[in-house]
């Protein structure tokens, strides 16, 4: 439905439209769900960030269609008096403003904990204060290992869903010592979830924590030396598509034994928006939001890629498509890494009914078509540049 009049929830009721402040808006999840607010609801939407070139194409005066229903705002949360006002002025905030790349964790730990925790602060207080309601992005990274990951390597428990499914109200959270500062993130977003939840339980806020696992597609992160810095590390699935694009190895960390269960950032934001239009059945909750189906080793997924971006290239992969590298050389001192994350899906099951539907092969193909597309040429006139001797 183009304007999505007529929507009904859940429950058979009618979704009065809405004025959403989504901070965090210019970023890869804030782009995706700002384009289904506008494409499939009647929804208005605040766009807070300190960049927009993802939704840009949403906001230029000639889509009018949309221009009415999404506004910008280039404001830095740490220092803008503006926020709170916004905030006010919203039925409902969501915040996905953070720093979240792993090479960041370690290297900037100031920064990632300010961003994380003390950043997001002020977002909570105005919501608790003002009656809002708040959807908070925290992170599946809160579980840090499993328990089975404590276990000798041939120990038949490790086979045992109870040592490695990850469930919101039953699992711990197992992070490393101080100095495996990696944990950074995982720690600070813990505590403003912990925080989120006091909010609830001592002041009434009406609240949703959402933990997504990996969640993958177009527009994620940049290509180092294209639209972002030559020397940056993004998340796996942008240094992958770089080496592909480069034609390089993909480096494997620690010989890419990590298990991670990747998900469609479209299927992903189906959740979202579920939980946007069903505050009664949302509020109060934690959910995990991945695909349990999609398990691969960081090893099959460097495998998996090179194969996908074969076919929707036709270029043939080169003759020794991946390469080791310790974590220390490719993240520095302080790298640690979650070994295992299947996310447990009773409670958005029960609450909103919700399933993941698309395949890692599947994704994989529409996600590396648009790299493709997207990058190559960019790359090769970068390439080809000759070298400032
Ligand atoms: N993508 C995933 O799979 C994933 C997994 C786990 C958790 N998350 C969480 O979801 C949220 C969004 O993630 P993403 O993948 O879209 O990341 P992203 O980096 O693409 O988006 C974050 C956005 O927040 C903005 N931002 C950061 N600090 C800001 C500030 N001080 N003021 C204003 N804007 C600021 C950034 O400019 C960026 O556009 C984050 O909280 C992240 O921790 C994402
Ligand atoms: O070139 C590379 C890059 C990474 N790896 C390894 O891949 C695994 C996944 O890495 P990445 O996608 O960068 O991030 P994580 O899954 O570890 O953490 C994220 O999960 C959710 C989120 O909170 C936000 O997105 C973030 O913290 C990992 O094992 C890397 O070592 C590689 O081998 N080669």
């Amino acid at each position: 439905m183009a304007n999505g009049a007529g929507r009904l929830d859940l429950d058979g009721r009618p979704i009065k439209p809405m004025t959403i402040c989504m901070i965090g808006a210019g970023g890869f999840i804030g782009s995706h769900l700002c384009e289904k607010l506008m494409n499939e609801t009647p929804h208005k939407v605040l766009a807070l960030d300190v960049y927009n070139d993802k939704i840009k194409h949403l906001l230029e005066p000639g889509t009018s269609q949309w221009a009415e229903r999404i506004q910008f705002h280039r404001i830095n949360i740490k220092h803008d008096s503006r926020l709170e006002g916004l905030v006010k002025m919203a039925d409902l905030t969501i915040n996905l403003a953070a720093i979240c790349t792993p090479a960041d964790y370690n290297t900037r730990p100031l920064d990632t904990i300010y961003s994380n925790f003390i950043d997001a602060l002020p977002v909570v207080k105005y919501c608790s204060e003002n009656n809002k309601r708040l959807i908070h992005f925290s992170t599946c990274e809160v579980y840090g290992k499993t328990i089975g990951s404590f276990l000798p390597k041939d120990h038949p428990l490790r086979q045992d869903p109870d040592f490695y499914v990850l469930k919101e109200d039953t699992s711990p959270c197992i992070f490393g010592s101080i100095e495996k500062q990696r944990w950074s993130y995982a720690c600070a977003k813990q505590l403003i979830e912990r925080l989120v939840y006091a909010e609830g339980a001592e002041n009434g806020l009406e609240f949703t924590i959402v933990r997504p696992f990996n969640w993958i597609g177009p527009r994620m992160d940049f290509i180092p030396g294209i639209d972002g810095p030559s020397e940056g590390v993004p998340r796996v699935l942008a240094c992958f598509s770089n080496n592909l694009l480069r034609r390089e190895p993909l480096k494997l960390v620690d010989g890419g034994e990590s298990q991670r269960t990747f998900i469609y950032i479209k299927d992903a934001i189906e959740a979202v928006l579920l939980m946007i239009e069903n505050p009664e059945r949302a509020n109060g909750h934690i959910f995990n939001v991945g695909n349990p189906n999609n398990e691969v080793t960081v090893r099959q997924l460097a495998e998996m890629m090179t194969q996908v971006y074969s076919k929707v290239s036709g270029e043939t992969a080169i003759e020794s498509p991946t390469i080791d590298v310790s974590s220390k050389e490719f993240y520095g001192e302080g790298y640690d890494d979650s070994d295992k994350r299947i996310p447990d899906m009773t409670i958005i099951n029960r609450q909103l009914g919700w399933n993941p539907k698309t395949s890692l092969w599947d994704l994989l193909e529409s996600t590396l078509t648009y790299q493709h597309r997207t990058y190559a040429e960019a790359v090769k006139k970068a390439t080809s540049k000759p070298v400032a001797s």
